[in-house]
């Protein structure tokens, strides 16, 4: 099935309300669009929390988990011949579903190896904006499971982690000796059709939302909590669109779920954490965890052009693990190029070279990177010191003192920042701070072309439409 015809399959059935969840991930928040979303999550009033909770009930799928679970058990007893999986539902079928399902693609003789790798069967979910579901490479998700079995922990939290938490079920299917249990929390609905209560919830990382309600977050909270909290690890690995702050203000919430069951003479722990993200969000992920380093190992995924190791993707995949146990423990793959400095103690990338001046193995891309004494600091290879922005940058960028007035009405006497026209409901909206930060440096350095002033008025007038519109 092409990926046009999938996803108008998909939005036609499963769950209306998965794909709505995907897309409105961060609408959860709140329910007014024109408000800044961080302010909604420091300061939600009951009001706004009872209306919250109401949207997230309007978004319960039709068939309930214990239904899905159920059904489960009645198809592994099926004969392999009668083993049919919906493609364009997304579901897995009992014999006397079959006839509504007529004229649909069906994948048949579905095996217990199949079921136990759902991740395979269900297609990615591929909304651009919000959430493209981003596929661990086999290399990457054992990767992740060996540094977690040799640093000695026991249950991994996979928040939006399918293929981690899969390969960890198969690994205690399967070996005796393997005593590593996962609990998945996920959106993604469709994945109760393959799991128990006990090893998935259906949860909104966006605001930390147990669709499950209180009996689903004490699955999490007894999960997190046995053996009094040890040998427990979160992993998880977010849509890169998402929010920072939404994400940080649901990670505090877990890791304060796991503290509870901390005594008081170790309230400081912290719970230990592996977020996976692109690795210029890393001054936004130090912001909300202070104690996070990131680490130089590349995270490759299946589905995705741009960020695959081999042949067709791109190498150097930008995706990183930012975690809060000392980076000397994280043990990168020498095979792959990684080296330890003893300097900086940690593993670092094979062109990762550590510069005197700074201290520090400096690169964060993977390329070596250049110390610049005007700037007292390393910088891409590619940039080169400008005396007029009194800093290094492109080559072929725009300065900044040329840059006068605001990008959105093109007025002289303010900055896109402070714009008038620009109103808070398209700020909130905006792509998260460094993303905006990141099109900013675009423009400075000419790579995305200054708009026209006909084009900049065609976006504040279509900012005002809108605007009366919410
Ligand atoms: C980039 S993918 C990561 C998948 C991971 N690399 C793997 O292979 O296991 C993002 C994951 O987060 C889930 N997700 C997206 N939005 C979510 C939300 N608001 N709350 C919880 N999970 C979400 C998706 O369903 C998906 O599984
Ligand atoms: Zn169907
Ligand atoms: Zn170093
Ligand atoms: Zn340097
Ligand atoms: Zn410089
Ligand atoms: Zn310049």
């Amino acid at each position: 099935m092409d990926t046009t015809k999938r996803r108008s399959v998909l939005q036609r059935t499963f769950t209306p309300c998965l794909r709505q969840d995907m897309t409105d991930g961060y609408k959860h928040l709140g329910e007014k669009r024109n408000e800044v979303i961080l302010l909604v999550i420091l300061t939600v009033s009951d009001a706004r929390l009872a209306a919250r909770e109401e949207f997230n009930r309007s978004r319960q799928p039709s068939l309930s988990h214990r239904q899905n679970v159920e059904r489960y058990k009645k198809f592994v007893l099926l004969p392999l011949s009668k083993r049919k999986f919906c493609q364009e539902c997304q579901q897995l079928l009992l014999p006397a579903e079959w006839e509504n399902h007529f004229g649909h693609e069906v994948l048949t003789d579905i095996t217990n190896a199949q079921l136990k790798r759902p991740s395979q069967i269900l297609y990615p979910l591929e909304n651009k904006k919000t959430n493209a579901q981003y596929l661990f490479a086999d290399r990457s998700c054992q990767f992740l499971l060996d540094l977690i079995i040799a640093l000695g922990f026991r249950r991994v939290l996979s928040v939006g982690t399918p293929r981690l938490h899969e390969l960890i079920q198969i690994n205690g299917c399967e070996e005796q000796q393997f005593n590593v249990k996962s609990l998945l929390l996920d959106i993604d609905f469709r994945y109760s059709q393959f799991y128990t209560e006990e090893d998935f919830c259906h949860y909104n990382m966006f605001n930390h939302y147990f669709f499950g309600g209180k009996v689903a977050q004490e699955v999490c909270r007894k999960f997190l909590h046995e053996e009094k909290g040890e040998g427990v690890i979160m992993v998880t690995d977010p849509p890169f669109g998402g929010l920072v702050e939404a994400l940080a203000f649901s990670f505090k919430k877990l890791i304060a779920m796991w503290r509870e069951a901390q005594e008081e003479a170790h309230s400081s722990k912290e719970m230990p954490i592996f977020w996976i993200f692109p690795y210029f969000f890393e001054s936004r992920i130090l912001e909300f965890f202070p104690s996070f380093t990131m680490m130089d190992y590349q995270v490759d995924y299946d589905n995705h052009m741009l960020y695959k190791h081999g042949k067709t993707g791109r190498k150097q995949s930008p995706v990183r693990i930012f975690t809060n146990l000392s980076p000397s423990m994280i043990v990168l793959p020498i095979e792959e190029g990684y080296r330890f400095c003893s300097l900086c103690q940690r593993y670092v990338s094979s062109e990762n070279q550590h510069c005197e001046m700074c201290n520090s193995c400096t690169s964060k891309d993977g390329r070596q990177w250049r110390h610049c004494v005007l700037c007292q600091k390393c910088v891409k290879p590619s940039w080169v010191h400008c005396n007029t922005c009194n800093h290094c940058a492109l080559q072929d960028h725009v300065c900044e003192s040329v840059q006068v007035g605001c990008f959105i009405c093109g007025g002289a006497d303010h900055k896109r920042s402070t714009c008038p026209h620009f109103s808070m409901t398209r700020r909130a909206y905006q792509a998260d701070g460094k993303q905006r930060q990141m099109k900013n440096k675009k423009l400075k350095m000419g790579t995305i072309k200054k708009p026209s002033v006909k084009q900049r008025k065609m976006r504040v007038l279509k900012g005002k439409i809108k605007n009366k519109k919410e």
